[in-house]
């Protein structure tokens, strides 16, 4: 048995820590928020993010990130990618060596380009833990937390702490990979969220499967030629947290990303949309940090670029599309086929 703490009491944080309750750890389950706090100890229910589903009896819901952290052997961060750094500075004073800092989130930093483990790098610089691995695959809390078959990836740079994670969360119905691409397993979880507002687009504007599986194929080969400039290896995109997460995503009601998009399709502005979730839309702020990366790096990215011009633009979703589907002619492998060969020529 181990001790974990979990940050984080969204969706996401709340199915990990019924996960790791299951598999027996000792689990301490931190909200920044007082009254959700309250409200899950009083109803042993998390109403707003999870609701119908009874949390475990023994899950501990804790007062302080002190509470949650002490004498732990890891710790989970799940908080949305815009709470990592804030996240990251109070849980810096309670450090120890040995720690193992897993993260759950999704998303890259506008300007800075980061992504999430290099954020917690940076804002837990000057402190001891033992490693950082990211877990992301198609997983929604919704089936997770009914216990219903679930595959994901743990990565770290180090083999060993991967393992470690693995060991944590791995049981009958949550089957953890292992990972060294630690760059690839976190731009496929935080870019397909982009490719799956641009799925709930199509879906809103009435287009049908194919138009939602040229999105789901062609959206992949940018995802890999943007990640292979950035250092991924290009087949981290056929596994489960490239090609796997962007299925799940761009096809599935429970997607909060598919749901926007779907809201943007059928003419709703993204003010409106993103209050009416009243839940984390990754898609949005990742799709402004890519965008300025694909510009950075000369990469096309023309689905991503659309799906911009829509969200920050008020680009009308039809008129992309039109431009989408009248690009110059092209040869569908040439690209990738160039940047993965002037990766492996290195
Ligand atoms: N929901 C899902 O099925 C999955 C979500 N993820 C990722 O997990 C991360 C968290 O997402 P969800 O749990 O789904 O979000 P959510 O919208 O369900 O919940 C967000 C949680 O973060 C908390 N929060 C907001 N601002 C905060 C702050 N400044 N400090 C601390 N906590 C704060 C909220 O109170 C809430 O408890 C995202 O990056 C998402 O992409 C990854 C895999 C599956
Ligand atoms: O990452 C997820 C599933 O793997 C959750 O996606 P959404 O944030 O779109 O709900």
């Amino acid at each position: 048995m181990s001790k974990v703490a979990v940050l984080g009491a969204g969706s996401w944080g709340t199915a990990l820590a019924m996960v790791l309750q299951d598999n027996h750890h000792d689990v301490r389950l931190w909200t920044h928020k007082e009254e959700q706090k309250k409200m899950m100890i009083e109803t042993k229910k998390n109403e707003k993010y999870l609701p119908n589903i009874v949390l475990p009896s023994d899950l501990k819901i804790v007062d302080s990130m002190e509470e949650a952290t002490k004498d732990v052997d890891a710790v989970v961060l799940v908080v949305p990618a815009k709470a990592i750094r804030e996240t990251c500075k109070k849980l810096q004073p309670y450090l120890h060596d040995n720690l193992l800092v897993i993260h759950g989130s999704k998303g890259i930093e506008p300007i800075s380009h980061k992504r999430i483990s290099e954020i917690i790098e940076e804002e837990l610089t000057g402190t001891n833990y033992l490693d950082i691995v990211a877990l992301s695959g198609p997983s929604h809390a919704e089936e997770v937390s009914l216990k219903h078959p679930t595959t994901v990836t743990a990565a770290s740079t180090k083999e060993e702490a991967a393992r470690i994670a693995q060991d944590l969360f791995m049981n009958q119905y949550f089957r953890v990979y292992t990972s060294k691409d630690i760059i690839g397993v976190e731009l496929g979880g935080a870019l397909k969220n982009i490719i799956a507002l641009g799925a709930g687009i199509s879906d809103g504007l009435g287009y049908g499967d194919n138009a939602k599986a040229a999105l789901i194929t062609r959206g992949l080969a940018e995802i890999s030629r943007i990640a292979t400039v950035l250092g991924a290896n290009p087949f981290t995109f056929i596994g489960l947290s490239g090609v796997g997460d962007l299925i799940v995503t761009c096809t599935s009601v429970h997607s909060r990303n598919w749901r926007a998009g779907n809201l943007l399709g059928k003419g709703k502005k993204l003010k409106e949309v993103l209050q009416h979730m009243g839940m984390t839309v990754e898609g949005v702020r990742t799709a402004e940090a890519t965008y300025q990366l694909a510009e950075k790096w000369e990469v096309e990215m023309p689905i991503t670029s659309g799906i911009y011009e829509v969200i920050f633009h008020d680009k009308h979703p039809k008129d992309v599309v039109d431009k989408l589907m009248q690009r110059n002619k092209t040869n569908e492998m040439e690209d990738i086929i160039r940047i993965w060969s002037n990766r492996y020529s290195h």
